[in-house]
């Protein structure tokens, strides 16, 4: 209290109960909603929340983010120590959850020499095909739409950063990731483990009673360390033998031989790096495809208006990013699928290193910062994007191109030194997908046995990332051309 009555007061927040502080009124999700009541409440875009003595700092602007994030990155970089994931999972590598110390620069090194945005386009060819694929398999199975996009997320950074080409069912690698992720999930969500408030519990052994936590960390930490060195391990293995497929494995290990631009990166940094684009990348795109399915399906004139620019580009072939400067509808329809619910509502919690004094309050190290990307001050801002709860990518339009005075839906991405290494080849990723899909798909609501349309609810499920709750949809061909089109790409692989 000294401490605070010397440096300032905190930011406003909820009163809370002594010694609780806050804990009991820590919102369900969609934590986001609660966060913009109380800010309207207590008249202020950053609030303070006191969770057992911990401090939580809400972010209810882009101006705040980006003053603490980004301008000040130097002291919001950090992340929380998080002992269940971090310590007993062993997942402490992962390039989202690591520390701010130096392995952590090596990783995102790694991530720039590989998803950088000129070097990322050399994966492009990779990326049509994964979208071929995923439109045979919508053909052949259109209701399943959500596991074909889960699928083609897995299977294209599996293949980017080991050249491992995964199956379409009951893949094991994607079942090790999968289950990593899983961990993520269920030790991160608030109240879920004691040891994440307590730390000191991590030292209990495995046998004490009470200590089931170690035995289900047991259990992650088998996928979690499977998910980080098998897959490199098989490239390595190649690469001995000489017959390892192109790869960003290959490439960093073989810049790293060469002693080139490598950086000052090791193969331990290259390896943890690898490990963090399954967990990063593949929730995530898929959250972001399943927004635009949705948004598509409710407001069908898009759709409409996207095959007719489609068609006059590219009239019987598939799009392919050639056709990227003559389709800017497209690009439209991704920013609104990135903008309209986001996939992380609430970015990853950045953590501060130092004391710092902001607008007159202070915020004391070691504060968690959670920047609310969904709020009415950022991604649904109605000053940038008017009647913003509407999927609506005209609004990045004028005269038939790309608006460059609307704001870039850039803060689905993140903030500051933490923002997204992976959101060039997720943009990327998206965009090959949308257009194909377009282009010889009709995406429409589903009927029921009445022949009646079912309009899906738009509601939203929140795990690691925001997916749509399933919806039924109507996914067939636009004619029978388009199907053969479809086909025609089987020859290709
Ligand atoms: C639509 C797709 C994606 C979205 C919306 C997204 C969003 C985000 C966000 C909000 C963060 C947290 C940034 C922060 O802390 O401020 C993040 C971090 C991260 N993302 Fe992505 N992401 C996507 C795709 C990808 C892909 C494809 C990869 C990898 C191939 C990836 C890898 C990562 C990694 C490694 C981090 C941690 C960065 C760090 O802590 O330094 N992401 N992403």
């Amino acid at each position: 209290r000294r401490e605070q009555k010397r440096k300032g007061s905190h930011p406003p927040g909820p009163p809370g109960l002594p010694l609780l502080g806050n804990l009991l009124d820590m919102p369900d999700n969609p934590s986001w909603t609660t966060y913009i009541r109380w800010s309207e409440e207590y008249d202020s875009d950053i609030l303070r929340l006191n969770v057992l003595g911990s401090n939580i700092i809400i972010v209810n602007s882009l101006e705040a983010a980006n003053d603490l994030l980004d301008k000040r990155s130097a002291i919001y970089s950090d992340r929380p120590e998080m002992p269940m994931l971090n310590d007993l999972c062993e997942f402490g590598w992962n390039v989202a959850f690591r520390r701010y110390d130096d392995s952590w620069r090596n990783g995102r090194r790694v991530f720039q020499h590989e998803l950088g945005p000129q070097v990322v386009k050399r994966f492009r060819s990779l990326e049509e095909q994964a979208s071929h694929q995923f439109l045979r398999s919508l053909l052949r199975e259109p209701t399943a739409f959500m596991n074909h996009l889960r699928h083609m997320a897995g299977y294209e950074i599996m293949r980017i950063a080991y050249g491992i080409e995964v199956a379409d069912r009951d893949d094991p690698y994607v079942d090790t990731a999968e289950h990593a992720v899983g961990a993520v999930v269920a030790t991160c969500s608030p109240g879920s483990y004691l040891v994440n408030i307590m730390p000191f519990l991590k030292h209990i052994p495995e046998w004490f009673p009470g200590a089931k936590f170690q035995r289900d960390a047991k259990v992650w930490r088998k996928y979690v360390t499977e998910l980080r060195d098998k897959p490199f391990g098989v490239v390595k293995e190649h690469m001995r033998r000489g017959d390892a497929p192109d790869c960003a494995a290959k490439f960093l290990l073989e810049s790293l031989e060469s002693g080139d631009d490598a950086g000052d990166y090791t193969e331990n940094d290259i390896k943890f790096a690898l490990g963090s684009m399954y967990a990063g990348g593949s929730d995530t795109t898929v959250s972001a495809l399943g927004s635009f399915i949705l948004g598509v399906v409710l407001n069908p004139e898009i759709q409409t208006q996207a095959q007719e620019a489609i068609d006059r580009v590219c009239p019987d072939r598939l799009p392919t990013f050639a056709d990227q400067d003559d389709l800017p509808y497209i690009d439209a329809i991704v920013k609104e699928s990135l903008r309209w619910n986001p996939v992380l509502p609430i970015d990853v919690a950045h953590c501060s290193i130092a004391d710092d004094v902001y607008r007159g309050y202070y915020i004391p190290k070691g504060s968690l910062v959670l920047a609310n990307s969904w709020c009415a001050a950022i991604l649904h801002d109605e000053q940038a994007y008017p009647d913003p709860l509407r999927f609506n990518p005209d609004r990045f339009m004028k005269d038939g191109k790309l608006d460059p005075s609307v704001r870039e839906p850039d803060a689905a991405f993140g903030f500051g030194r933490r923002v997204c290494p992976g959101r060039y080849l997720a943009y990327e990723a998206i965009w090959i997908a949308v257009a194909c899909m377009l282009a010889v798909f009709n995406l429409s609501k589903a009927k029921d046995e009445h022949g009646m349309e079912i309009t899906p609810s738009g509601e939203y499920n929140v795990g690691f990332a925001c997916y749509p709750k399933p919806f039924p949809c109507d996914i067939r061909p636009r004619s029978s051309l388009h199907e053969a089109l479809i086909r025609a790409t089987a020859d290709e692989s």
